[in-house]
């Protein structure tokens, strides 16, 4: 079921407009140091705020999701939270849905206060949905999963070559762990039209088969797309063709055609012409 708020659609709806009408891209915003240096940026908050709000200037009103990372904010301290803050506003203003990649996951209290914090609708930091991690259990993310008309990206099989011991292991129901979370998510969805808003995350760098997503009837975020190797070929040997309600994530690839504006957007463009063909 999707989790409505008065006036607003559910995430899973709303996603599927933005794609609809802006195709599968979600940029990542990654304000790393080495990408200030290649924009001839310093590397403090200042030169960190010139790259994202350029960034987001570039690619919001371009693409269907917005993906900042919140490591790279939260790295500056308070003056770094605040231009996540103004990233999150812009973006959202500029028309793209907003992913704040947090990546939280806490016993099922504190969850409530990371969901109030992030998807309550009244804080600055409100985003669209976010990445939370199952580690403590799936249960444990119900605030998070009950936050309404906002979405969640569960972490199932991330894309680093570290993910595949634990993520792939067995449980005693016979299913892996990543398989387990992506069934876990099929049941929070059930019912849900056009698509329900608990998403999942798998890496595009994954081999085919390692998974089944056809009764997720969610979203499924694929980052590992352009610097972490994975290719539109790739993609579509994991998710089919077309690639229904998979949203192909990618940060570096995209922010390294910087800092002219234009450029990026073209970049931008580029890659995501791709995605369409
Ligand atoms: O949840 C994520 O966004 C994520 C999950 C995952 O499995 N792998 C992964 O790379 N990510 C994030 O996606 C982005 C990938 O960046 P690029 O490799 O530069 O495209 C980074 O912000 C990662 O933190």
């Amino acid at each position: 079921m999707n989790r409505t708020v008065e006036g607003t659609a559910p995430f899973g709806a709303r996603l599927a407009e933005a794609v609809a009408a802006r195709g599968p891209l979600c940029a990542g915003i990654d304000p790393h140091p080495g990408l200030l240096d290649s924009w001839g940026l310093p590397r403090d908050v200042s030169g960190m705020e010139n790259f994202a709000l350029k960034a987001v200037d570039a690619l919001a009103p371009e693409v269907a999701v917005v993906k900042p990372q919140s490591a790279f904010f939260e790295a500056y301290g308070a003056a770094g939270i605040a231009v996540l803050e103004r990233v999150i506003a812009q973006a959202k203003e500029a028309g793209a849905l907003v992913l704040l990649d947090v990546k939280r996951g806490d016993i099922g209290s504190t969850m409530a206060a990371y969901a109030a914090a992030y998807l309550g609708g009244e804080t600055r930091l409100d985003a669209d949905a976010i990445t939370v991690s199952p580690y403590l259990g799936f249960g444990s993310l119900g605030p998070a999963l009950k936050a309404a008309g906002k979405g969640v990206f569960v972490l199932a099989r991330t894309s680093n070559p570290e993910a595949a011991r634990l993520q792939n292991a067995l449980l005693d129901n016979g299913k892996t762990v990543a398989q387990s979370i992506v069934d876990h998510a099929a049941e929070c969805n059930a019912g849900a039209r056009p698509l329900g808003d608990v998403g999942v995350v798998v890496g595009a760098t994954i081999a085919p088969g390692e998974l089944r997503l056809d009764e997720l009837n969610g979203p499924v975020l694929a980052p590992g797309f352009g610097a972490q190797g994975a290719g539109v070929a790739e993609l579509h040997k994991l998710f089919g063709s077309p690639l229904r309600g998979v949203l192909a994530a990618s940060s570096r690839d995209i922010l390294r055609h910087g800092p002219d504006p234009a450029a990026l957007r073209e970049g931008a463009r580029r890659i995501a012409a791709t995605l369409a063909g």
